[in-house]
């Protein structure tokens, strides 16, 4: 990005909030600034999942449920689309019929965005999407230490036979070495699984687990200042899974679990974070077809919000 000041959202007490077509956050599209240090990129595919589906429509709701969002973020003390150049780069367009021409897609589409400088906010999708997008960041970083929000491990190997699903992507990442197997870290794991074997099997690609009912046992500073020892000054990358919030913060999911953690929480646990190296995040798996109130969209819209004002601070802290 150039030294030009950044071109932030539309201004909301000049021109209704609800008016136009969205961008994230009421942003600029890429297009009209030319490049961007965070870009904000929506990946409509859902032909991944295992049960419900619909997150391909999940990137325009967060779009949508963005409208409210301001440009002071006092949580962490920064406005951060005037840090640096935020700018939504609308969707990635994926063959839904071909699960393995999507992946390349997504991988190539990354690809470009990130050789341009920028670091992805990605807004999917189901969860899929986390291994094309992990590929593309491991080219430019090595690999990466992974903090995943999420009810479900997502480390199975196959499901009907297929390698790419909604819940493998990061068996196939640690497969192909772009993760840091030192730094990997589930948050929010609950409820049924398989069998005993598929902790095992976690545990030996190397992810240590914090469940949802640690972070209710143990607290959020506990779990932050856990996990921040884990990652280090490893370059991270972090992926979202909203079904990681209970239903009751995030109904509108695919695969929902019983007993998740709060918005509140997920949020003050990603804002214990800003110390860390992000280099890219996602949140995927908002499927608003069994939304209500635009209550997933917008918790969603908020996970993005934290996340790439952790971007933007560390963007502009480095020049
Ligand atoms: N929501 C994600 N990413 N994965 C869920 C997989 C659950 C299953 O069908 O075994
Ligand atoms: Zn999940
Ligand atoms: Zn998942």
């Amino acid at each position: 990005m150039s030294s030009a000041e950044p071109r932030g959202p539309v201004d909301s007490s000049r021109i209704p909030r609800y008016a136009g077509p969205a961008t994230f956050a009421r942003l600029p599209r890429l297009d009209e600034v030319g490049a961007a240090d965070v870009a904000v990129v929506g990946v409509p595919f859902d032909s991944g999942v295992s049960y419900r589906p619909g997150a391909r429509f999940g990137g325009n709701a967060i779009r949508e449920a963005s409208r409210l969002l301001r440009p002071y973020n006092p949580a962490q003390d920064a406005s951060p689309f005037a840090l640096a150049q935020v700018a939504d780069a609308g969707d990635i367009a994926v063959n839904p019929f071909d699960i393995g021409e999507a992946v390349e897609t997504i991988q190539g589409a990354a690809d470009d965005l990130l050789g341009t400088g920028a670091r992805l906010m990605t807004l999917g999708g189901d969860h899929t999407i986390a291994l094309p997008l992990l590929r593309a960041v491991a080219r430019r970083h090595g690999p990466v230490a992974l903090l995943h929000f999420d009810a479900h491990l997502d480390t199975w190997d196959t499901y009907f036979g297929a390698a790419y699903t909604h819940g493998t992507p990061f068996r196939r990442a640690v497969e192909e070495g772009i993760l840091d197997t030192s730094a990997l870290s589930h948050v929010g794991t609950r409820g049924p699984l398989y069998g005993r074997q598929d902790l095992d099997d976690d545990e030996r690609m190397g992810f240590g687990i914090v469940t949802s009912a640690d972070v209710m046992r143990r607290g959020v500073d506990e779990v932050v200042q856990q996990l921040q020892e884990r990652i280090g000054d490893r370059p991270l990358y972090v992926s979202v899974d909203i079904d990681v919030l209970d239903p009751a913060h995030a109904p509108g999911t695919g695969t929902p679990e019983a007993g998740g953690l709060t918005s509140r929480e997920l949020l003050e646990i990603l804002r214990g974070l800003a110390g860390c190296r992000l280099v890219s995040a996602d949140v995927v798996e908002v499927a608003p077809a069994y939304d209500h109130a635009e209550i997933t969209s917008v918790a969603a819209s908020h996970t993005a919000y934290e996340l790439t004002t952790i971007m933007s601070r560390q963007i502009a802290a480095a020049r």
